[in-house]
């Protein structure tokens, strides 16, 4: 059995470090941060509990696979509770819909709230995505990234039909959404890859697909508690995690395999192998030697990197009552925030009037009393980009930006700023910080354009005994995605000989 270490705690080196324990290596995270979780971290502040990160817990099978496949069900440590509504989302024109967390009442909801025929035509695209996931998610999600695998898992012209590589998200939702709505409902997907519906692929269909088919879930406590109970679960196996430790190379030996890692102290770890949960960019701009990262460099040169986000942290006293748990106030012009966030039509810039997504978990946990609650409210943004975008460090631009949002809120029908207690701000320049992911891109790599998926970065690399696994790397961001990219990457190693 091998000695491994895994750079960073997010949730791909911890599901990782996870089963690569369970399986009898002898595993070591290292995390430059003092606690685990990454970019699903947690801020307490004087009572109230934030997730800053993940706000969403979809798919949720993967999560509990993860605790069976390492020991005992995960449920002593999480408490996982399916939410009644999806979302409410609220649309331009002043509509609001409550979306049922159940396939069945969707159809007859969005007929009342949308009218008679939206029912029919969701379900018709539904019917489509359903057909996408069945093609792709073996040979793409569950599997190593490779051209041969992709070819010979959709292999059929039929399995290509189905897919149509060559469309977008966007377009394959014309031809079954002709209400406005519906087509801003499927456009928002594409934002749960950090990309732009105009320019990701129509596979993202699945998207939605899985979110509805399985449910929309939340952890008691807030999600903070997933990563708590991985680092409980690794420790428990006889794992270990050192924080405040910041690698600053992978090593290779003579042959030119990994032997190790070296750490911005300058000291030295050895090991056999060694998994990467550091942003792809990190790994292949600065971890490893320059000739080994020429090819993925490349290709990560021709990606767009995906969107970042802008939060607030509402600690409220008296919030409004019957808020829903996830709550979205539409855009009036949705294309122009995606043309702000990617720098369309004139360089990055924070979004004038964007959709506005607020969390308000029902969560006596997260509270330091009754009548308070801890909201948080999240806006797509561009990344972090003195030079040539937005510079979220710029004197006073967060906190003229969130009231900015605020007011928005406020003219969409949400006016909670007299009631805020404490408001605390997360720009995508802290989330850099705060990981370590160049401009704080949520997602790596964004699905814009066809062959976003091939540039994405694969879970091995050109170094031998060096693996990816995350958000940046294959296959995409989400935690679900992230879990199964920890999946593929032990099964790569349980695959390889020992060294
Ligand atoms: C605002 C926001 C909202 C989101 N909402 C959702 C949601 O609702 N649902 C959902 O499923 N997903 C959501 N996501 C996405 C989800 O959080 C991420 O896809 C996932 O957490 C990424 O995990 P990761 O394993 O890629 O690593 P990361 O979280 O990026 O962790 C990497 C770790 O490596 C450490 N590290 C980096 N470099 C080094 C180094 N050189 N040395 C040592 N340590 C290093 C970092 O400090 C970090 O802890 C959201 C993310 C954000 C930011």
């Amino acid at each position: 059995m091998s000695r491994v270490i895994v750079i960073g705690a997010g949730v791909g080196g911890l599901a990782t470090a996870m089963r690569l324990q369970a399986a009898g290596h002898d595993v070591t995270v290292l995390e430059q941060f003092d606690t685990v979780g990454g970019k699903l971290g947690v801020i307490e502040h004087d009572g109230f509990v934030f997730d800053t990160g993940p706000s969403l817990v979809t798919m949720p099978h993967v999560l509990t696979e993860l605790f069976d496949d390492t020991g005992a069900p995960g449920d002593e440590f999480l408490e996982l509770e399916r939410l009644p509504v999806a979302a409410r989302y609220r649309f331009p024109d002043g509509t609001v819909l409550d979306l049922p967390d159940t396939l069945d009442h969707i159809p007859s909801a969005l007929d009342d709230a949308l009218g008679p025929g939206s029912g029919a035509q969701w379900s018709a695209f539904l019917g489509r995505a359903q057909a996408i996931w069945d093609v792709t998610h073996g040979p793409f999600l569950e599997s190593p990234m490779s051209v041969r695998t992709m070819i010979g898992g959709i292999a059929t012209p039929s399995d290509v039909r189905t897919v149509a590589p060559w469309k977008t998200l966007r377009g394959l939702g014309s031809e079954y959404l002709s209400d406005s709505r519906l087509a801003m409902l499927l456009d928002r997907y594409a934002t749960y890859t950090g990309s732009d519906p105009r320019r990701a692929p129509a596979a993202l269909a699945s998207v939605p697909w899985a979110e509805q088919a399985w449910g929309s879930w939340y952890v008691r406590g807030g999600l903070g508690r997933i990563a708590t109970a991985m680092r409980d679960r690794l420790l428990a196996l006889g794992g270990r995690i050192e924080f405040g430790v910041e690698v600053s190379r992978v090593s290779t030996d003579e042959h030119g395999r990994v032997d190790g890692v070296v750490l911005a102290d300058g000291s030295r770890r050895s090991a056999d192998l060694v998994v990467a949960n550091a942003d792809a960019r990190q790994v292949f701009d600065r971890l490893v030697p320059r000739r080994s990262a020429r090819i993925p460099s490349a290709l990560l040169r021709r990606s767009t990197p995906s969107l970042s986000g802008f939060v607030l942290l509402l600690a409220l006293d008296n919030p409004p009552a019957d808020q829903a748990h996830h709550h979205v106030l539409f855009a009036e012009d949705y294309d122009e925030e995606f043309d702000a966030v990617f720098g369309f039509n004139g360089p990055p810039r924070p979004v004038a009037r964007p959709t506005v997504y607020i969390s308000a978990p029902d969560d006596p946990e997260i509270v330091p009393g009754p009548d308070t609650a801890a909201w948080f409210v999240l806006v797509n943004a561009p990344r972090h980009d003195p030079e040539h975008g937005v510079d979220w460090d710029a004197a006073g631009l967060a906190d003229k930006y969130a009231d900015q949002i605020m007011q928005v809120m406020a003219d969409r029908g949400l006016d909670v700023r007299d009631q805020v207690r404490h408001r605390l701000l997360v720009t995508p320049a802290d989330l850099e910080r705060r990981t370590m992911t160049p401009g704080g891109s949520i997602y790596g790599s964004s699905s814009n354009g066809p062959r976003a998926a091939f540039l994405r970065p694969k879970n091995t690399s050109p170094i031998p005994g060096l693996y990816l696994v995350g958000g940046s790397s294959h296959p995409g961001g989400g935690l679900p995605l992230v879990m199964l990219s920890a999946k593929i990457v032990a099964d790569l190693i349980a695959q390889s000989p020992t060294p």
